[in-house]
């Protein structure tokens, strides 16, 4: 099938995502949508109405001409003064209502989408295309507001067509056949052009995305020093300049084509107009027409022409823009496929039997190799262990797995002997304290921060100050100018940037404001410098005492104070036991310990 029909096709299926649209944009604040509609109505009748009263005017005049001003005259004198006033009363009216339902809209639609993305599977955010559609959408909802306004004005445009064509039609039917098939070729070109810019547009996005990447690479406080000392500036010019240089050929070349089509065809729609104009002329010279309906003619025919051309191409535009909403939908239609059942259980408080991987095999999607192969441990009540292996051998993905953000491809996780897609899944989040290896900085107040850790609670200061002593946050906190309440990192006004370290206590707080029942540390102490790291461990076993404890770390200074240790290799677990067993017996984790242990001697 030839590009250009497939572009029609996807141009005229895309026409169904108005319906959504509308309605998001009524649910978005449906008073401003109705006065927006009631006003447009009354807006799109001026202009008829005002070309009626010039008529009569005019007719007035020649009818009584030399025999002075006339009361009725004086009249329609004021009447069309009133209606111009109110024409420019209303398109002001609707100028401020656009922005108002503009706000309004672009809230709705942001609100929809964060609470949207925040179900969906992580597995959906590691898709590259997924990220294509979601900067698509992300940029719809702030943007497609201009679809919304094309479309209240494309019904503004019809209603005024309408009621000059019905003014035309009085007069001639021809005139209007004239004007109306002139125009039509120009439309439909129109539309073919607008549906190869948006499959151009798509094309380009995976472009584009690495262009925001690089640009904000190229200009940031992160990636300043090693931009400087590496000289990486030239190289990512050069990759920009490539780049972009490739959207600006696809983009010139396409408004040239489009130029070329246009302009021929825009000198059929003059033609429509003037040939029309002519036949009124002729009319009205042969005495057909008085010249107050010349003028009303004349008048009807150029607004005509003029809201007609301007109707395709609001028409074209809507289309085109219904494509581009195509993303957004597509984006709410991604459903999660990680979610609670209908009859899902409750976490146990407490856990009697803990967990247990059993046979566990995991690979990431799009991944052919498995990251665990057989993965098999337990984690009883009360119990902590550590879990140690290579860069890469898959101790992040255990977390992952135990926490549902994804699920095994075979074998089964068990919580208290029951499979963990029995349980309800927020249930589930709730019982555990995790803290990732790549925990993020929000750049939100100290307090704040913490208090991420458990958010519905998050204006108890002092549960934020306990959890900050825990973790020795406090002594962070301490020294901020504005102690709980400053701003951290420097995105906003007045904030204060921490050290690796200081962010790691500060993330450590959000574990202990959960009362949790495991509490998951993906490398926790990995910035803390020795005394800090002994302080935080020494704290940490006296906090989880009687809790269960799953700790991820590199350091054994941290993973001999477990009470056991499970060895990942491989994709499964291959050693486990105490710190002084596993020495013992001389396996993988004695190795490694001897390699760390000799570079202090
Ligand atoms: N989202 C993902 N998609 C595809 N592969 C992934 C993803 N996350 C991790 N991997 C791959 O899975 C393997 C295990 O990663 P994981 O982060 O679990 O390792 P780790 O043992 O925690 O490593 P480290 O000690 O470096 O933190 C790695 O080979 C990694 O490249």
């Amino acid at each position: 099938m030839p590009q250009s029909e497939n572009e029609s096709r996807g141009r005229l299926a895309s026409l169904k995502n108005i319906l959504p649209v509308l309605r998001m944009v009524w649910d978005s604040g449906p008073g401003t949508v109705l006065a927006n509609l009631v006003l447009r109505t009354a807006a799109a009748l001026v202009p008829v109405a005002v070309l009626v009263v010039a008529r009569w005017i005019i007719d007035g005049v020649m009818g009584g001409a030399g025999q002075g001003m006339s009361r009725h005259l004086w009249g329609l004198v004021g009447l069309e003064f009133a209606l111009a006033t109110v024409g420019a009363i209303l398109a002001r009216a609707i100028l401020y209502l656009n922005v108002v339902l503009a706000e309004k809209y672009t809230r709705h639609v942001s609100l929809m989408l964060i609470d949207h993305a925040s179900r969906l599977d992580l597995a959906t955010y590691e898709d590259p295309s997924f990220h294509d559609r979601l900067e698509r959408a992300r940029v719809q909802a702030t943007d497609r507001i201009v679809m919304v306004e094309a479309i209240a004005r494309f019904l503004q445009q019809l209603i005024t067509v309408a009621s000059l064509c019905v003014g035309i039609l009085v007069f001639s039917p021809w005139i209007l056949l004239g004007i109306i098939s002139c125009l039509v070729p120009a439309a439909l070109v129109e539309g073919r052009f607008g549906a190869e810019f948006y499959a151009m547009s798509f094309r380009h996005t995976p472009k584009r995305r690495e262009l925001d990447y690089l640009r904000q690479l190229g200009a940031s406080r992160e990636s300043a020093k090693e931009l400087k000392i590496f000289g990486l500036s030239p190289f990512l010019k050069s990759r920009y300049e490539k780049l972009s240089g490739e959207i600006l050929e696809d983009v010139v070349a396409h408004f040239g084509r489009a130029f070329r089509g246009l302009s021929l065809l825009s000198v059929l729609g003059s033609l429509g107009y003037y040939g029309a104009y002519a036949f009124a002329v002729y009319k009205t010279a042969r005495g057909e027409l008085s010249v107050g309906e010349l003028t009303f003619l004349a008048g009807a025919i150029a607004a005509a022409n003029r809201n007609i051309q301007d109707m395709f191409s609001t028409a074209v535009g809507v289309a085109d823009q219904a494509l581009y909403i195509n993303d957004m939908l597509a984006f709410f239609a991604v459903k999660p496929a990680i979610r609670s059942g209908p009859k899902a259980l409750k976490v146990p408080r407490p856990i009697r039997q803990g967990f247990e991987f059993r046979d566990v095999t995991f690979s990431y999607p799009g991944r052919t190799r498995p990251v665990l192969e057989g993965a098999s441990f337990r984690l009883a009540p009360g119990e902590r262990i550590a879990l140690i292996g290579e860069n890469g051998q898959g101790k992040t993905t255990i977390v992952k797995l135990l926490m549902r953000l994804y699920d095994p491809t075979s074998g089964q996780i068990l919580l208290d002997g029951v499979d963990l897609r029995e349980y309800d899944i927020d249930d589930l989040w709730h019982e555990v304290g995790v803290i990732f290896q790549d925990f993020a900085r929000y750049e939100m107040t100290a307090a704040d921060n913490i208090a991420v850790g458990r958010i519905e609670r998050h204006g108890e200061r002092a549960l934020i100050e306990e959890a900050a002593d825990k973790s020795l946050a406090n002594m962070v906190v301490e020294r901020l100018p504005r102690g709980y309440e400053q701003m951290l990192g420097r995105r906003f006004d007045g904030g204060v940037d921490l050290s690796g370290g200081e962010w790691q206590k500060i993330a450590l707080a959000r574990a202990y404001m959960r009362d949790a029942q495991l509490l998951v540390l993906d490398e926790p102490t990995a910035a803390l410098d020795a005394r800090a790291e002994l302080d935080v461990f020494h704290r940490f076993g006296e906090l989880t005492a009687g809790k269960m404890a799953l700790l991820i770390s590199h350091r054994f200074s941290t993973v001999r104070m477990a009470d056991r240790i499970l060895v990942l290799s491989q994709g499964k677990i291959v050693e486990e036991g105490h710190h002084d067993q596993l020495l013992a017996s001389g396996g993988g984790y004695a190795t490694m310990y001897e390699l760390q242990a000799s570079r202090y001697r």
